[in-house]
C-alpha cells in the first residue's frame, strides 16, 4: 500500500533521437539491459501499473511486457503529446485511477522515491501538477499529472499550439520536488553515444554501492489490462 493515490506510470518513448541518430533509443543496451527496461525497474514499483507511450510498430516492445499506446495526436508534437495520451488512455481503461507520472524512456536512474515526493510537492503546495528538478534544473517530463486535465492540455495542444511541457506545467502553476545531484543527477538523461557510456559508469558506482549499502528500490509492478 503506498501513502499516495494511485498513480499510472507512462514512459515517454515517442520521440525520433536525433541526436543519437534515429531508431528506438530507448532500447539501446545499458549493462545488459535496454534503457527501457531500467526505467521499468525502477517506475513499477511506485505505480499501479506502467504503459509504454511510443509510435510505430509497436511489436519492436513485446520483451518489455508493456501495452504501448502511440500518441493520440498526429506529426509528433512533442513530449505534452505523450503526457495526453497517457491521461486519455487511463480516463478510458484504468478509470479508478486518478494521476499519471511521466518519465522519459532515456532517465535510467530515476529515483525510488519519485513519485512519493512529487504528490507530497503538489499537495503541499496545493497544485494542481508537480514535476521534477535536480539541483538548479527542472524536468518538466518527468511529473505528475491529474487525468480530470486531459480536456484542458488536449486543448492547449491542438487548439492554442501549445508545445512545451514547461508552458502547460506553468500554466497549472506546478509545484516542485528537488532531488540533489550528489552523488550524482537521478535524471541524467542519454541523448548521445557519449552519454550512453557515462551512463554505464554511473552504473557500475551505483551497483556497488548498492550492493554495499543494500536494496535501490526496484521491484516487480502489478498486472496492467488494457
Ligand atoms: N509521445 C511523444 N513523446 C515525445 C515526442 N518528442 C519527444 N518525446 C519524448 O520526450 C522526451 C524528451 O524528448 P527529447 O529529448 O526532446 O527528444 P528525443 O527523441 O529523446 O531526442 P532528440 O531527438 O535527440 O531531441 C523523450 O522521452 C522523448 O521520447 C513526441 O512527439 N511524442
Amino acid at each position: 500500500m503506498t501513502p499516495y493515490p494511485a498513480t499510472l506510470g507512462v514512459i515517454l518513448a515517442g520521440g525520433l533521437a536525433r541526436r543519437m541518430g534515429g531508431g528506438d533509443k530507448p532500447l539501446l543496451m545499458l549493462q545488459g539491459q535496454t534503457l527501457l527496461g531500467h526505467v521499468k525497474q525502477r517506475l513499477a514499483p511506485q505505480c499501479g501499473c506502467v504503459i509504454l507511450n511510443a509510435n510505430g510498430e509497436p511489436s519492436r516492445f513485446i520483451a518489455t511486457g508493456l501495452p504501448v499506446v502511440a500518441d493520440s495526436v498526429p506529426d509528433h508534437p512533442g513530449p505534452l503529446a505523450g503526457i495526453l495520451t497517457a491521461l486519455e488512455w487511463t480516463a478510458r481503461n484504468q478509470p479508478a485511477i486518478e494521476w499519471v507520472v511521466s518519465v522519459p524512456g532515456d532517465t535510467p536512474f530515476i529515483p525510488a522515491d519519485l513519485v512519493e515526493r512529487l504528490h507530497a510537492a503538489r499537495s503541499t503546495a496545493q497544485s494542481a501538477v508537480a514535476y521534477a528538478a535536480s539541483g538548479p534544473q527542472e524536468h518538466y517530463t518527468t511529473g505528475l499529472w491529474p487525468v480530470a486535465l486531459r480536456h484542458d492540455l488536449r486543448h492547449a495542444l491542438t487548439v492554442k499550439g501549445m508545445r512545451r511541457v514547461e508552458d502547460w506545467a506553468k500554466a497549472q502553476g506546478a509545484a516542485t520536488a528537488t532531488w540533489p545531484i550528489e552523488p550524482f543527477d537521478p535524471f541524467f538523461n542519454i541523448n548521445t553515444p557519449e552519454e550512453l557510456d557515462a551512463a554505464s559508469t554511473m552504473l557500475s558506482i551505483t551497483s556497488l554501492l548498492s550492493r554495499r549499502f543494500g536494496n535501490d528500490g526496484c521491484g516487480e509492478q502489478e498486472d496492467c489490462d488494457d
